[in-house]
């Protein structure tokens, strides 16, 4: 029961919560039972068939309506008289500025990726109000406090970096399943069915006979007449055959491992398909519909079954065949989504042929699935958990109860008798360029590089900026924004073709630029350091950039794209876990000896997941309440 106190804060208070998915529905009814009286709501997502296990407030017929909108009309039937506000909205668009932000008294967000959460830290960072942050991971979640200037804001921390395999290990030497993940969705998937022009290390020279007069031929390139079925078969000979045969013949590679073994579809499948199952020729599907599937066409029904490799070559070809026949206009503009059947079982059926090869043991499409869209099943009562932990910081935020604070973890198995683990949280760090305007340093070739290179690659992939703003002394180098004239428009655009040596303002050594977010109000300065040569395995952008915090790749990226510091990328790291640093607790006069360590937690296929391992605190310092 809540006291006269907390009551009073409680019903005065304006709240605003980010996020009405599985954290955000248990935190709504949760708010509204407690007593709030004034709670804004913002997603930007519409319910899927997926979330009604777990997001209770949304039934079967809302599927296809507003979140935000849903979740407050379920609340209200229970609650009729408190004021809940829905919008139906990014929570990066403009409208939600520091004005936007001010009115509210604390704001608790429950989304889902690292971007928003940025966003959201720096908006209460300007505006100066205390962010409750959460996010959950199975069975593991955390609940964490933002108080500008007392506290660390979100971005203080480092996140860990995305789990990374060297590139190598996924194009020639792969000995676990995930490899072959990888290598069929970020290179095969990429390269077949992605943006041509992106870099891929998928060996795409054809040096069979059919070839020979021209030995530079691009095998993945169709030609317009060629045969859909006999294409697909160049493309799995090329890879699945030829190319491991090309890769036995250095045997200095396979002195010390297994030697793989080359498939050819001839080997695995019938002479013709078309007269076998001519279905996915003739089947009733829609050109551009992704619910496109193979499955149905070859009598696969469980996805939980393991195929054979004749299964994973048939799936292999027919699905190959119904993108060009019923999706042709998306070739060349897709990327891997957990979501699109037709793409999961493409790569599931290649990562399968290739496991086969290499001896790696086969997964079904429902494992594939998961490793390939990094998914860790969402676990109601981890949200029910982390909702309730918010609410209670969020009436200490409000009674302004400092020393009460807590960040709060969730731990899958009891450690010390304690399955939640309280921790006070920490000062800001001073060197976090978020909040406490700490220099970032780039190390970057100012010849070869464009001002181009640096807005994608850091001011808007790393540090997350929507409409940055660019400065070097008194020079404006690059501007977004609608009240731009044209004139101005156009000389950004020229700068953005410049190396920045070529500047107006020559970016060089020892340079410092300010970069600026005028919707973020986030200001922060960058020392240039120039450097001649960069690694082109670790280090692929061609620059390193130090001081700022990973963000983790979204779904279907691909490996190459500007956003992975690292060259194979395949994690999410949802619930904004983090990696071990020097902490600062708010109560604390010797910042020595609290470093946290952190424990590895291996998942299934190995992916490693680091989670703060809050045990390694003092035990006098965590107060159980
Ligand atoms: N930039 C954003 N603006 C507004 N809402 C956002 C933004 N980013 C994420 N969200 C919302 O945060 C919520 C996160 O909820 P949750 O983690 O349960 O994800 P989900 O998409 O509902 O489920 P799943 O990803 O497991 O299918 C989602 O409803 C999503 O729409
Ligand atoms: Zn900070």
């Amino acid at each position: 029961m809540a006291t006269q106190q907390q009551q009073s804060a409680i019903k005065g208070a304006k709240v605003l919560m980010v996020g009405a998915g599985g954290i955000g529905c248990e935190l709504l009814k949760t708010l509204a039972l407690s007593g709030f009286e004034d709670i804004h709501i913002i997603d930007m997502d519409t319910i899927e068939v997926s979330n009604l296990n777990r997001q209770f407030l949304f039934r079967r017929s809302h599927v296809g309506q507003s979140k935000a909108k849903v979740a407050r009309d379920a609340v209200l039937r229970f609650r009729p008289h408190i004021n809940i506000r829905s919008y139906h909205a990014n929570v990066k668009n403009p409208e939600f500025d520091v004005d936007f932000f001010k009115q509210f008294d604390v704001v608790l967000n429950g989304l889902d990726n690292l971007d928003a959460r940025r966003h959201v830290n720096r908006l209460c960072l300007a505006a100066d109000v205390p962010l409750v942050e959460s996010g959950t991971t199975g069975f593991l979640g955390q609940v964490t406090v933002h108080i500008k200037g007392k506290t660390e804001c979100y971005e203080c921390q480092t996140k860990p970096a995305p789990k990374t395999y060297p590139v190598c290990t996924i194009t020639s030497t792969p000995t676990k399943f995930v490899h072959c993940i990888v290598w069929a969705k970020e290179l095969l998937f990429a390269k077949l069915f992605g943006d041509k022009n992106q870099d891929n290390d998928l060996n795409v020279r054809s040096n069979n006979s059919a070839s020979s007069s021209k030995e530079t031929e691009d095998v993945f390139e169709r030609s317009e007449d060629e045969d859909i079925e006999q294409y697909g078969r160049k493309i799995y000979d090329h890879v699945f055959g030829s190319n491991i045969e090309a890769a036995l013949s250095n045997e200095e590679t396979w002195k010390n491992r297994r030697r793989p073994r080359p498939i050819y579809s001839k080997d695995v499948l019938p002479e013709s398909l078309t007269q076998q199952n001519g279905s996915t020729q003739n089947c009733s599907v829609t050109d551009g519909d992704s619910m496109v599937s193979v499955m149905p066409l070859l009598g696969l029904k469980n996805p939980q079954e393991l195929w054979g490799l004749t299964q994973n070559s048939l799936v292999f070809i027919e699905a190959l065949k119904l993108f060009f026949a019923k999706r042709k206009k998306e070739i060349g503009h897709l990327t891997f989504d957990k979501d699109d059947q037709l793409a999961v079982e493409f790569v599931t059926a290649a990562a399968n042929i290739r496991a086969e090869s290499f001896g790696i043991p086969l997964h079904s499409l429902f494992e594939a699935k998961g490793i390939a869209g990094n998914i860790v099943h969402a676990v109601a009562t981890t949200n029910a958990i982390i909702a309730g932990l918010i609410v209670i910081e969020a009436i200490k935020v409000l009674k302004k109860d400092v020393d009460k604070f807590r960040m709060t973890y969730c731990l899958e198995h009891p450690s010390k008798k304690l399955l939640l683990m309280p921790i006070e949280p920490y000062e800001p760090n001073p060197a976090c360029y978020v909040c406490s305007k700490t220099p970032l340093v780039l190390e970057i070739n100012t010849r070869k590089s464009k001002l181009r290179d640096l807005v994608d690659k850091i001011v808007k992939a790393k540090l997350g900026m929507n409409l940055p703003l660019i400065m070097h002394g008194n020079s404006l180098l690059y501007e977004v924004g609608d009240d731009l004239d044209d004139i101005m428009v156009a000389n950004y655009n020229a700068n953005l073709e410049k190396y920045l040596s070529e500047l107006p303002s020559p970016i060089l050594n020892g340079s410092i630029l300010t970069v600026e977010d005028l919707q973020q109000e986030l200001s922060c300065k960058i020392n240039v350091k120039h450097r001649e040569e960069f690694d082109e395995e670790k280090e692929p952008e061609g620059m390193v950039l130090s001081g700022w915090t990973q963000s983790p790749a979204t779904n279907g990226e691909s490996a190459s794209t500007s956003n992975n510091e690292n060259p194979i990328d395949v994690t999410d790291s949802s619930s904004g876990s983090e990696t071990a640093s020097k902490k600062r607790k708010l109560s604390e006069t010797e910042p020595s000896n609290h470093n946290k360590e952190t424990e590895n937690v291996e998942s299934e296929d190995d992916d490693i997941m680091e989670v703060e391992n809050p045990m390694i605190v003092s035990k006098k310092k965590i107060r159980v309440e």
